[in-house]
C-alpha cells in the first residue's frame, strides 16, 4: 500500500515530461487523505495506483491531403482512461500542442467530471496536433475522415461516445459522423454535439458556459449575491466564451473581455447580444482573429495579453490551461476579483489556486463548473437512446437541475470533510468516492 506522496511520485517517474498530466492528479490527489483515512479498504484494494493508470491509449497515424496535394501526417489519440461508472466520454481536441500529457490530464479530469454529473459516464479524451486554423473546410473534411477511419474501430454508442473540445465544433462533429456512418453503416449515438437535425441534442452547444454560469450564481447566493451588475472578465471567444457571455448577459452582468490566442479586446461599454452575435459570425463563420472587434467597436487591444489585468468582480476563464498563473491571480485579487469559475479545463495553475483559497475567492474548479458541457452530451445520448428528442426549456430544466446539485454535492462534501465552502476539495472528494465505490464492487481489474 502505498501512500498519496509515493503515488505521486511513482506518477512522476513513471509519466516523466508529462507535466500536465502531473499537474491533475497531484492536485486531485492533494484532496483525498481524509477519504483514505475513513476508507481504509481504498487503500487496500490500490484504488489510487489503479486510477492514474489509463485502461487504454490508443496513439495512431492521421494521413491526408492538403489542397496543394501534398502529403501531411498528424499524430491521432484515443485515451480511454476509467469507464467503471459508464461508457468512455469526453471530447476531442484539435490543436498543434496536442499531445499524450493534454489528452491524459484532460482524460483524468473527466472520470471525476463525469462522476459529478450522476449520470453513468465514464472518462475518456482524444484528438490531434492537427491545426484547423487557416484550413479550408475541404481539408478539414479529409483531416477528419482520416481520423475517423482509424478511431472508429476503438469506439461505439455504449462503448466511447466522443465529442467536441478545442478545435471541434459543429462542423468537425458532422465530418467525423459522416465518415463513421459510411464505414460502419450504423446510424447511432456514437458521438454527441451532433446536429439537431442528425440525432443532436437543442442547448448542447450552449450547456458548458450556461453551466459555468448556474454554477457561479449558485456560489454567489451562498454570500447573498447574484450576477446582476456584477463586471465580468471572460477569456476565449470559442464555444464556451461566447454562452458564458450570452447568459451571463441574461442574467444582468456586464463582461467587458474577450480573447483569443492573440490578445484580448477590453470593451467597458459591455459586450451585448448585438456585439456577441458578431463575435459569433467571426469565430464560427468567419474564423478570423478577436482583434477585429476593436476595430468595429472601438474597444481597446491588449496584443499578446490575457484579460487578467482589467478590473472585474468575477473572472471565467474559458481558452485553456494554465491560462492563469500566480501573477494573475494576484492582479485580480488586488482588483477585486471575488469569485472565478473556470470554464476551461484547469486554467488556473497550483499557484493560483493557492493565493484564490487564501483570499477566500469563490472558486469553481473546472471539474464542476464546467460539467454542464458532458451532462447535456449525457442526455444527448438518452435522447438517442430514446429515439426522440427533448425541447429546449426541458433541456435547460435538466441542465440547471443538474449544475445546482454538483453544486450542493461540492458544497456539502467539502463541508463534511471539515473544509466548508472549499469547491476544489469537495469536487474532488465527491468525484473520487462514486468511482472508487464502482471500482471497488467491480473487483480488481
Ligand atoms: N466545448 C465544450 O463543451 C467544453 C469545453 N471545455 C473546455 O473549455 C475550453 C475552451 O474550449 P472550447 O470553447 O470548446 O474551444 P473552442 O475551440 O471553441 O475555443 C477555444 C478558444 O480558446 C482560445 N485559445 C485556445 N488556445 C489558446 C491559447 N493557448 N491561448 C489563448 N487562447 C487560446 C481560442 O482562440 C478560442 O477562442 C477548453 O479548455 C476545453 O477543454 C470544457 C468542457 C466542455
Ligand atoms: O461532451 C463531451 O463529451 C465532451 C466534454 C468535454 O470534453 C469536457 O467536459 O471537457
Amino acid at each position: 500500500m502505498s501512500s498519496i506522496h509515493e503515488v505521486i511520485a511513482t506518477v512522476q517517474r513513471r509519466n516523466a515530461g508529462e507535466p500536465e498530466f502531473q499537474q491533475a492528479v497531484q492536485e486531485v490527489l492533494a484532496s483525498l487523505a481524509p477519504v483514505l483515512e475513513r476508507r481504509p479498504e481504498l487503500r487496500e484494494a490500490r484504488i489510487l495506483e489503479r486510477m492514474v493508470e489509463p485502461e487504454r491509449q490508443m496513439m495512431f497515424r492521421v494521413p491526408w491531403v492538403d489542397d496543394a496535394g501534398q502529403v501531411q501526417v498528424n499524430r491521432g489519440f484515443r485515451i480511454q482512461f476509467n469507464s467503471a461508472i459508464g461508457v468512455y466520454k469526453g471530447g476531442l481536441r484539435f490543436h498543434p500542442s496536442v499531445n499524450a500529457s493534454i489528452l491524459k490530464f484532460l482524460g483524468f479530469e473527466q472520470v471525476f467530471k463525469n462522476a459529478l454529473t450522476t449520470l453513468p459516464l465514464g472518462g475518456g479524451k482524444g484528438g490531434a496536433d492537427f491545426d484547423p486554423k487557416g484550413k479550408s473546410d475541404a481539408e478539414v473534411m479529409r483531416f477528419c475522415q482520416s481520423f475517423m477511419t482509424e478511431l472508429q474501430r476503438h469506439i461505439g454508442a455504449d462503448t466511447d461516445v466522443p465529442a467536441g473540445d478545442i478545435g471541434v465544433g459543429a462542423r468537425e462533429i458532422g465530418f467525423l459522423f459522416g465518415q463513421y456512418r459510411r464505414i460502419r453503416n450504423d446510424f447511432t449515438g456514437v458521438l454527441t454535439g451532433k446536429g439537431v437535425g442528425w440525432g443532436g441534442s437543442l442547448l448542447r452547444p450552449e450547456a458548458t458556459g450556461y453551466g459555468a454560469v448556474y454554477f457561479a450564481e449558485e456560489m454567489l447566493k451562498t454570500r447573498q449575491q447574484g450576477l446582476a451588475g456584477k463586471v465580468c472578465a471572460v477569456s476565449g471567444a470559442g464555444n464556451v466564451a461566447q454562452y458564458t457571455v450570452e447568459k451571463l448577459n441574461q442574467l444582468g452582468a456586464k463582461v467587458v473581455t474577450l480573447s483569443d490566442s492573440g490578445g484580448t479586446i477590453y470593451d467597458p461599454a459591455g459586450i451585448d447580444a448585438e456585439k456577441l452575435a458578431w463575435v459569433m459570425a467571426l469565430k464560427n463563420v468567419r474564423r478570423g482573429r478577436i482583434s477585429e472587434y476593436a476595430q468595429v467597436f472601438n474597444a481597446e487591444y491588449l496584443a499578446g495579453k490575457r484579460p487578467w489585468g482589467i478590473p472585474c468582480d468575477c473572472a471565467f476563464p474559458s481558452a485553456t490551461q494554465n491560462e492563469i498563473d500566480g501573477t494573475d491571480a494576484q492582479t485580480l485579487l488586488a482588483n477585486g476579483c471575488t469569485l472565478v469559475c473556470e470554464g476551461a479545463n484547469m486554467p488556473c495553475t497550483p499557484a493560483a489556486f493557492a493565493l484564490f483559497q487564501a483570499a477566500h475567492t469563490l472558486l469553481a474548479p473546472s471539474k464542476a463548473a464546467n460539467a454542464g458541457g458532458v451532462a447535456t452530451s449525457g442526455l444527448e445520448m438518452s435522447q438517442n437512446a430514446l429515439r426522440m428528442g427533448w425541447t429546449r426549456e426541458e433541456v435547460d430544466a435538466k441542465l440547471h437541475g443538474i449544475m445546482v446539485n454538483i453544486h450542493r454535492t461540492c458544497f456539502e462534501t467539502a463541508a463534511a470533510y471539515g473544509q466548508a465552502g472549499n469547491y476544489v476539495v469537495g469536487a474532488n472528494i465527491a468525484g473520487f468516492v462514486k468511482v472508487a465505490d464502482a471500482m471497488l464492487a467491480q473487483g480488481i481489474i
